[in-house]
């Protein structure tokens, strides 16, 4: 009786729930840290902005120059009543571009200010250039008048510490480092940030007919895809990963292999040999370790290894590449989210087929697909587990649970984002 995807993705959770989320730390410049996890939280060192500035390019007001105070355009917006209602007529004084220090708006004055420029002290509020009359900035060094409509102090103005205030936390421990975080930590004035050093994988790709990419190809043999394709999605997902040679079928090639990996290694994962062929080398060399070969109702990664190999976690995944990515995919990312917290998982919207399918009434079954700008979800290729290309073409998996047999055109299914 084959294992459900369900039984086995938690066996895989088991397996790795004694890792610890990392192996200490170290501090790296920010661009080293990307795709890292915090390893404690952030203190905003200073307010951001640093500073009041403005959010357009316009006028800095006092809003008590209004005849109304600024009552009335609080949403930084329209007139409140007829022409000329609430309006001020302000003597313009000199420009503020963005990077000086202002002086003081004194009252009934107005300076042209620019966006991101610091607010100047007593002044209060932005009015943009579009809502002045005349609407274009007069020439510096010239007298000038500008009528200008009521507006609400605070109007268009970036308070200091509106975004993030000076030591709350900008970021948690655990936390992904991606564009936006890494950018936060910038803006903050941060050039190197502590980092969990990572978990490490030993990944070994096996079987007589594999060959290194960039060598020829005899007769009968084929290049490694798992290799590439797997330390891929190990790195994505945080992983330090060592790749070995490629390990041929002799279970004792295979065995010197794992044993020289490093110390310290968290998790073994090998490709192929988990079958039920005449030369099964990972089956082989797990002989006399705690390692279970079983049948997950899945289609592809069907055939799976999992234990321990001389204490290490052990996960033999199927040799097909596509297998390979899907059993990643079903068991090892969701593990790692649980152990490490990062990365999150890939967002899993519901979509429309742009066609129908049909899948083995007994097998959890993926389909590799992409997600369409319509918000419908594209077959790539068959069900086939030997299709690359088709993988390459993919940006989800479609799931079509045990006991469904055909989906028609237009049926909403799960999709994994890849
Ligand atoms: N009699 C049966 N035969 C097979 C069964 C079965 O239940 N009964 N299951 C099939 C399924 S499903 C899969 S998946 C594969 C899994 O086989 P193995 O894990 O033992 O893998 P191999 O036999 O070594 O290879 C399978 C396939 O993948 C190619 N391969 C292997 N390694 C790589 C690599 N690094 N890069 C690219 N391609 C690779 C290999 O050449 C084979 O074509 O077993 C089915 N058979
Ligand atoms: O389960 Mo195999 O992984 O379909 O090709």
């Amino acid at each position: 009786m084959p294992r459900s995807v369900a039984e086995h993705a938690d066996a895989v959770r088991g397996l790795l729930a004694g890792l610890p989320a990392a192996k200490g730390s170290e501090i790296l410049p920010l661009m080293e840290a990307l795709g890292r996890a915090l390893a404690v939280d952030v203190l905003a060192p200073g307010h951001l902005p640093p500073f009041a500035n403005s959010q357009m390019d316009g006028y800095a007001v006092r809003s008590l120059d209004f005849p109304h105070g600024g009552r009335g355009s609080d949403d930084g917006g329209s007139d409140d009543g007829g022409p000329g209602a609430g309006v001020a007529r302000l003597r313009v004084v000199a420009p503020i571009p963005a990077g000086v220090a202002p002086q003081e708006l004194l009252p009934g004055t107005t300076a042209p200010i620019m966006t991101g420029a610091m607010m100047p002290a007593g002044a209060d509020a932005v009015v943009p250039i579009e809502r002045a009359v005349p609407d274009s900035f007069p020439k510096p060094g010239t007298d000038a008048i500008v009528e200008l409509p009521p507006t609400a102090a605070r109007t268009f103005v970036r308070a200091a510490g509106s975004d993030i205030a000076a030591g709350t936390r900008a970021l948690a421990a655990g936390t992904s480092l991606g564009p936006g975080q890494l950018g936060l930590l910038a803006a903050l004035g941060i050039t190197d940030v502590e980092v969990r050093r990572p978990l490490h994988a030993l990944l070994v790709t096996t079987g007589d007919e594999v060959v290194e990419p960039g060598r020829p190809l005899p007769p009968g043999k084929i290049h490694d895809a798992n290799g590439t394709l797997l330390e891929a999605a190990m790195r994505q997902a945080g992983l330090l990963v060592t790749r070995t040679a490629i390990s041929s079928d002799d279970p004792a090639a295979l065995l010197a292999l794992l044993r020289g990996r490093e110390p310290g290694t968290d998790l073994i994962v090998t490709t192929g040999g988990v079958s039920k062929g005449a030369y099964e080398v990972v089956r082989q060399a797990m002989a006399g370790q705690p390692v279970e070969f079983l049948s997950v109702a899945m289609q592809p990664g069907g055939p799976q290894g999992i234990g321990t190999f001389d204490g290490v976690p052990f996960l033999g995944f199927p040799g097909n590449p596509v297998s390979c990515l899907v059993s990643f995919e079903m068991f090892l990312r969701p593990a790692l989210t649980t152990v490490l917290g990062t990365p999150a998982s890939r967002p899993a919207p519901r979509a429309r087929l742009t066609e129908r399918l049909s899948s083995p009434a007994g097998k959890h079954q993926l389909r590799r697909a992409r997600l369409l700008p319509d918000g419908r979800v594209r077959l790539e290729g068959g069900p086939e587990s030997h299709l690359v290309h088709a993988l390459a073409n993919a940006n989800a998996l479609v799931h079509v649970p045990v006991g469904v047999t055909e989906l028609e055109a237009g049926a909403e299914v799960e999709v994994w984002m890849l």
